[in-house]
């Protein structure tokens, strides 16, 4: 009777495909009308919507691990009752199920909602200043350490401060719903996404191929902002102070740019001049994006995106400005919700969103269980791979950012390296940290009383910087982060870091820009795979089997390799490793922050 058992798993499965995909759509559109209108009523709506889907999705599961789908032949019917046998949280008893949506949805209005008071206003009347745009702005150009550190305590006085009780609270939900499926807490959970058993292993083997890289440019960027601020305020051997980095969590260090560029006087590579004379808008960005993927022959965005997404921000109203892109699951609509602004940094962010909504496109005909990426990294990296062939300076100069300059100048070619690792290599050991932070704190090895200490123990030893006043168990510097109080996981962002080079390696060499056997001949930093359908296709086929496969299978339909792999990113990056080495050399640099954290005065 197993025989019989299969036949109508198969009736089953294509069934609740179904019902799953009708009860995404209502629960996404619930969130989207609340992400993007914070109120009161569109809130008791998300979560009345959240906790009605819980129930059906709960009693679906029951009758999902009746069948003996372990046994069953077809291996791809196997693998969608394998994925759908994981309720998730809604494992949780009701009353337990909604404080913990409540809980999460609290912390990330908190945070959504912040308001700073501005540097040097004693009476605080006008405290209307948000993150997007312009508190983020603050801390790309402001030069004036004591207004950053305005900004980077007042930000965290006003989201992390008053979400450390709520956090504890959501730690114990996760790790009980994590129980009720049977992983040892919520760490287990999460990582079962990427279907290894080694995978913290793996990616910590990553980490260490790239920290000899990452050593050498924090040396040369701490040598340059102790040339900028003093030896009083950036000691030469000791952490980079957090807040003098150009950007709120020192992830990405790009707005540094202007005076740590190892070569004064070059061709301007940052765009964002030359955006902004151009009369640049959001929809020019988003379009710009839409034509590089429809030069691959991947798909163009349909009509309903251009009509449902929010691309800039709206007034009047509160709403999660931090940029998502969102599936309906009905194969038609597709939204971004960005608040996007005019610069170089926020046209990545758009190709980074965009990639999103490609890979929706590519697998929108899969059935729902399997609309997801390969891995949540692959997700991730889509966009990020079309963003390595823009920004370099041969496409900028293509569409018109750059004035068409004659001779490939070898220093501004590592002025360009150099800033691209600024995002891409400054951003690894934060990636890293996030959700070593995280296991440490669902698994218990980092207890509450020490959320804080540990959090800038990981900061320190990882990312070698170190918060510009001293903090304490009263300060919850996590979450000051999105992805924190959003429950949002984040290993994803390094791992697409590594395997988004390992597709742009494979895509130049499709596109003709890249020679495995003479890789210096066309290096790979200068490839720009624009309107090569071969690149296209090859990247499409690997986008349209969503999850439908392991993630090996999908890495080694675009690469050929089986494995996550550091090597494409270091040959990427070869030319500006040996440039750092022999300058840090020359300079007398020392690598590394032995010094320990001083306890700011
Ligand atoms: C742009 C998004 C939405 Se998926 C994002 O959260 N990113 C993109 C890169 C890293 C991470 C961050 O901002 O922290
Ligand atoms: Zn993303």
């Amino acid at each position: 009777e197993d025989q019989d058992a299969e036949v109508e798993g198969r009736d089953y499965m294509a069934k609740l495909n179904k019902e799953m995909a009708l009860l995404s759509n209502k629960q996404v559109k619930a969130a989207w009308a609340y992400d993007s209108n914070i109120t009161e009523h569109n809130k008791e709506l998300k979560l009345n919507v959240s906790l009605e889907t819980a129930k059906v999705v709960k009693e679906r599961w029951l009758n999902t691990i009746r069948f003996p789908w372990q046994s069953f032949k077809d291996e791809d019917l196997k693998r969608q009752f394998k994925k759908m046998s994981i309720l998730g949280t809604a494992a949780l008893p009701d009353d337990k199920y909604e404080k913990l949506e409540n809980t999460i949805t609290t912390m990330t209005s908190i945070y959504a909602e912040a308001k700073l008071c501005p540097y040097g206003d004693t009476s605080n009347t006008d405290c209307q200043l948000s993150l997007e745009p312009e508190i983020s702005e603050k801390l790309a150009k402001s030069r004036s350490p004591d207004e950053l550190k305005h900004y980077w305590v007042e930000w965290r006085n006003s989201t992390g401060r008053k979400c450390r009780n709520l956090y504890t609270e959501y730690v114990t939900l996760m790790n009980e719903a994590a129980k009720l499926n049977n992983f040892t807490d919520a760490a287990e959970y999460w990582l079962h996404d990427f279907e290894m058993n080694d995978f913290e292993k793996e990616v910590q083997k990553l980490w260490n191929v790239i920290e000899p890289l990452y050593m050498q440019l924090h040396a040369y960027v701490r040598g340059r902002l102790n040339e900028k601020y003093g030896d009083e305020m950036v000691p030469k051997q000791g952490a980079i102070p957090a807040h003098l980095l150009g950007n709120m969590w020192s992830q990405t260090w790009g707005n540094s740019y202007e005076f740590t560029v190892p070569f004064q006087g070059k061709q301007q590579i940052d765009v964002t001049e030359s955006m902004k004379q151009q009369n640049y808008t959001p929809l020019k960005m988003f379009k710009l994006s839409d034509e590089f993927f429809k030069s691959l022959n991947l798909s163009a965005m349909p009509e309903l995106f251009w009509n449902n997404s929010i691309i800039e921000k709206p007034q009047g109203r509160e709403l999660v400005c931090h940029a998502s892109a969102w599936d309906f699951y009905d194969g038609e609509d597709f939204r971004i919700k960005e608040c996007t602004v005019v610069t170089m940094e926020d046209l990545y962010t758009v190709h980074h969103e965009m990639g999103h909504i490609q890979y929706y496109l590519q697998y929108k005909d899969q059935p729902n269980v399997y609309k997801e990426g390969a891995n949540s990294g692959f997700h991730e990296a889509v966009g990020d791979t079309i963003a390595l062939s823009v920004s370099t300076p041969k496409h900028m100069r293509k569409i018109g950012l750059l004035d068409p300059q004659s001779e490939d100048d070898p220093q501004a070619d590592i002025n360009f390296l150099f800033l691209t690792a600024l995002d891409k290599i400054a951003f690894l050991p934060f990636g890293y940290l996030m959700d070593v932070w995280r296991w440490g704190v669902f698994k218990g090895t980092i207890e509450p009383k020490n959320y804080n200490c540990q959090w800038w123990n990981l900061r320190w030893r990882y990312q070698g910087i170190e918060p510009p006043v001293h903090r304490s168990e009263e300060d919850f510097d996590p979450g000051a982060k999105y992805h924190i109080v959003g429950d949002t996981p984040y290993i994803r962002y390094f791992v697409s870091f590594i395997i988004q080079f390992q597709f742009h390696r494979a895509l130049c060499e499709k596109a003709g820009q890249f020679d495995p056997q003479n890789p210096t001949s066309k290096p790979l930093h200068q490839c720009d795979i624009y309107q090569s359908t071969e690149a296209g296709n090859a990247l499409g086929a690997m986008l349209k089997m969503g999850s439908s496969k392991p993630w090996p299978d999908a890495m080694e339909a675009l690469t050929g390799q089986r494995k996550m792999d550091a090597s494409a990113l270091m040959q990427y990056f070869a030319p500006l490793y040996e440039w750092l080495k022999e300058e840090n050399k020359r300079t007398g640099a020392s690598i590394g922050w032995r010094t320990h954290p001083q306890q700011k005065r």
